[in-house]
């Protein structure tokens, strides 16, 4: 049996894992898998029940869980408390080491009409944005504001730079060979630091193309231009940045998942996107960035392929015969369309 730490979190966080856990069940049952679901407090729901939005007994969960799910946390309830619920997804972060967040963002020609953007610059789209996760601007010393001034800082060792980069080209190297490092290294130090390492983790990765862009002029060609990616590594903060301008290419947040990685303990699955607080109790959101989670988190910590491959064919068919949820222009209501791709599954499978 398998341990999966569950952290539903706030928002619609609660009612996309919901859903996301509905199609894991299914899936349990048509390819006999044998999860074990252990549900924990975080974020802002955390701090209404035990005063802190981490607390002990949900990272000590996590920490002996073989696999974490987190939907999203936040919202404007906790705006003014003195520990806001964002700290606690940052800290767990750090204390698991999950330093290397994966966001894929594809567009297949099922799909390119759903994008705001032209249908033929956005058919074909298909790279993953390597972000760094547990350095940088987010989490240097001293961060502080006080009467009229503020500052953060951005802090980067050569060793964070190096690991992160080494995941990128190892991921480059099983598809297309090519790593975009995103930086801003006309102006930050810490962006210097990070072309060099760059160019010397591209050494040890012959084969493999390294090209450098400066994130401004990259935040311009992933609109315009998304199909020239193939592996896009970067910081923290452009990551943050850049990985939600890419979710206008498929049309919408609502559809993308990731994985974080540590060096060896459990890695956690979570939709890019936060609690969503505009559409929280409404059954609107669009459950894709969750029920994705959860099929990188076969494949990438249970190598369970053949049951990831149908939850994702389910959800194209579901999308191929028109049923989709608002955010992309459909009317179909979040458990609709999930009620759809289990369905759906079910017929693939032969049930
Ligand atoms: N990983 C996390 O849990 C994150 C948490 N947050 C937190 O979430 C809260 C809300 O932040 P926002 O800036 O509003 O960003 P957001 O990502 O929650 O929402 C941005 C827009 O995208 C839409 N959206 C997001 N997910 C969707 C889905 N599954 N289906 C349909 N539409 C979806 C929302 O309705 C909203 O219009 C804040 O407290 C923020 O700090 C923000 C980002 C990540
Ligand atoms: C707490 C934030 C850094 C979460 C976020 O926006 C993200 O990870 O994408
Ligand atoms: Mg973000």
């Amino acid at each position: 049996m398998k341990n999966i730490a569950i952290l539903a979190g706030d928002g619609i966080g609660p009612e996309i894992m919901a859903q996301g856990l509905k199609v894991l069940d299914k899936a349990q049952e048509l390819f006999q898998l044998d999860f074990a679901y252990h549900p924990y407090v975080i974020g802002g729901a955390a701090i209404d029940e035990k005063g802190t939005p981490l607390p002990e007994e949900t990272l000590a969960g996590c920490r002996t869980s073989d696999a974490i799910l987190l939907a999203a946390i936040g919202g404007p309830k906790w705006d003014d408390a003195p520990e806001r619920p964002e700290q606690g997804l940052l800290a767990l972060r750090k204390a698991l080491a999950l330093y290397a967040n994966i966001r894929p963002i594809t567009v297949s020609r099922h799909t390119a009409h759903l994008s705001p953007l032209k249908e033929a610059i956005v058919v074909g789209s298909d790279f993953v944005v390597v972000r760094e996760l547990t350095g940088g601007i987010y989490f240097g010393e001293p961060r502080e504001l006080i009467d009229s001034q503020a500052v953060d800082t951005c802090v980067y060792r050569a060793e964070e730079i190096r690991r992160i980069m080494r995941k990128a080209f190892s991921i480059a190297r099983t598809r297309r060979k090519k790593v975009t490092s995103v930086d801003k290294s006309n102006v930050l130090a810490t962006s210097k630091l990070w072309r060099r390492i760059a160019e010397e983790v591209a050494l040890e990765f012959p084969d493999v193309t390294l090209e450098h862009q400066l994130v401004d002029s990259a935040a311009m060609v992933l609109i315009t231009k998304p199909t020239v990616f193939d592996v896009i590594v970067t910081e923290n903060m452009f990551g943050d940045i850049l990985s939600d301008e890419a979710s206008v290419i498929p049309g919408s947040l609502g559809l993308l998942p990731s994985a974080s990685h540590s060096e060896d303990g459990p890695s956690l699955y979570e939709p890019i996107h936060g609690s969503a607080p505009d559409i929280a109790g409404q059954d609107i959101a669009n459950p894709l960035s969750m029920i994705y989670s959860i099929t990188m988190m076969l494949r990438q910590s249970f190598s369970l392929h053949e049951a990831a491959d149908c939850i994702e064919a389910a959800c194209d068919s579901v999308m191929a015969q028109g049923i989709i949820t608002k955010d992309l222009g459909g009317t179909a209501a979040t458990s609709q369309f999930t009620e759809a791709v289990i369905q759906q599954m079910t017929l693939k499978r032969g049930g």
